[in-house]
């Protein structure tokens, strides 16, 4: 089978790099995502999470390594049509400029696709903002509010693949639920990819089935969700997630 989207030895270098330390930000990453899949990323603050997700979505660019799409590198790639199927949503949105309704068009028009409204109002109701108005200055909204229509925006795009960082972490309990649930949702209907960064840990094991542990600047583990849950393959993944390493066996 071919992948779909794959990852061969990527890698970031430190722009300031501590003497006697690592040279790399992340170094090594390699994956092949061979068919729709639901994957979380999950490592301590500052392991390069971020930095990967905006790498694979061509915001920053690799210093080692290729990204291949649907058999075509990077390199070969005009960066606009390859974000518009690997799509980065951020975990500070940032509202364009003008209404709620102008954010939720915008996106469609500068990648040339028309918009769907019928969608976008299905996708308001699914995240708890069907009260909202739209015709509301953007930049008016709450954190928590600017964090969905910044994820509705992006969704509707279609993007293939769909790269999340922490896109629930302004969010209260039941609207997290509401945005986890109307995500996956939109997977089993559109069939895409989603490469999702959690710091919450049962989120990561109820929203993936595969798992990707960031850690000494690589990523140290790729595993099924249940089963890196389950027993870590590194003392690494076990102290992540406090499992004394007597028990892992268990
Ligand atoms: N090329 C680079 N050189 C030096 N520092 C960098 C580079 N790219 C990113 N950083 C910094 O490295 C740190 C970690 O990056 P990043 O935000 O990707 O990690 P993270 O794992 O997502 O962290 P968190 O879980 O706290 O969001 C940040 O302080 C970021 O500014």
């Amino acid at each position: 089978m071919t992948a779909r989207f794959e990852i061969q030895g990527l890698a970031r270098k430190l722009r300031n790099q501590e003497k006697g330390g690592s040279p790399y930000l992340f170094a090594e990453v390699s994956a092949v995502i061979g068919q729709p899949e639901r994957i979380s990323v999950i490592g301590a603050s500052g392991q390069g999470k971020s930095t990967l997700l905006r790498t694979l979505a061509l915001l920053e660019s690799p210093d080692q390594g290729d990204m291949i799409y649907e058999g075509v590198s990077y390199r070969k790639y005009d960066p606009r049509m390859w974000r518009k199927q690997i799509c980065y949503v951020a975990q500070q949105a940032v509202m364009l400029p003008g209404s709620v309704e102008d954010n939720l068009r915008t996106a469609s028009r500068l990648h040339g696709g028309s918009y769907d409204e019928r969608l976008a109002s299905r996708l308001l109701e699914e995240a708890m903002l069907a009260e909202l108005d739209r015709n509301k200055p953007a930049g008016d909204l709450s954190g928590g509010e600017k964090q969905r229509i910044a994820l509705i925006r992006s969704m509707l795009l279609r993007p293939s693949v769909l790269l999340l960082d922490e896109v629930t972490s302004a969010l209260d309990r039941n609207s997290a639920r509401a945005v986890e649930q109307l995500l996956l949702r939109w997977q089993a209907e559109e069939g895409g990819t989603m490469i999702w960064i959690t710091h919450d840990l049962e989120q990561a094991e109820r929203t993936s089935h595969r798992t990707w542990f960031m850690s000494g600047s690589t990523l140290l583990e790729d595993r099924q969700t249940a089963e890196f849950f389950r027993q870590p393959a590194t003392e690494a993944g076990r102290q992540f997630i406090r499992i004394p390493a007597n028990e892992a066996t268990l």
